[in-house]
């Protein structure tokens, strides 16, 4: 079982300001005498997402996935135990929060929900021992060889306040160009990512 450091946390937007299409929304966890039940998911809330795969990661303290991008699919994210920090940059040139970045601090004694569209920068970073669901608008096996770009998570034009160092990354990861090289692949025709 993953201790909370933290049991007076709220899950809630910590930098920046909401970005434009996306949804940040509380579950409702029903507790009884044999534990509990929170829905995670239903269509009828009116998210971006139309989910085509779903996954359940398991991350090791200072850990951090991203920063990704893919210009075709949706994502959804859930803390289901654990201390995070969820980063998001607005590349989208035709959005309302083009250029702007948002950060949110999850615990999993405050259980939220974060949905966002294609076209954003996203990038999770793990305090403690913690676990989370994602889902995805397009599956894994069609989007991975053409539509998962990154950048370093520490580019400062990110405008993200992370607030940490030196954290364990992917290999892939590691090697992730910085923003502006990023931006300059994604408009060079035929680059793939
Ligand atoms: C994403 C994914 C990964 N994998 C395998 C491939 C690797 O052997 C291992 C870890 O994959 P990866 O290093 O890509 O995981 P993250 O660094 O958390 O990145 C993933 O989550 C961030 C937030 C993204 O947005 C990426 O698109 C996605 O790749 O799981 C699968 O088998 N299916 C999958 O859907």
């Amino acid at each position: 079982m993953i201790t909370e450091t933290r049991p007076d946390l709220l899950s809630s937007l910590i930098a920046g300001k909401p970005l434009d299409g996306v949804a940040f929304k509380a579950l409702t966890e029903h507790t009884d005498a044999r534990g509990s039940f929170t829905e995670i998911f239903r269509d009828s809330w009116g998210t971006c997402l139309t989910p085509a795969q779903w996954s359940l990661v398991r991350s090791e303290p200072n850990v951090f996935r991203g920063m990704h991008l893919h210009r075709r699919h949706d994502e959804y994210f859930s803390l289901i135990e654990g201390h995070c920090l969820i980063g998001l940059r607005d590349i989208r040139p035709d959005s309302p929060t083009y250029n702007q970045s948002a950060l949110y601090e999850l615990t999993g004694t405050d259980p939220k929900v974060l949905v966002f569209p294609r076209g954003l920068l996203h990038g999770w970073y793990f305090f403690i021992p913690s676990i989370h669901v994602q889902a995805v608008s397009e599956d894994y096996a069609h989007y991975s060889h053409d539509d998962n770009w990154g950048c370093h998570w520490s580019d400062p034009e990110l405008e993200l306040p992370w607030g940490i160092s030196d954290p364990v990354l992917s290999d892939r990861a590691s090697q992730f160009p910085p923003l502006r090289q990023l931006l300059k692949n994604l408009a060079t025709p035929g680059f793939s990512a």
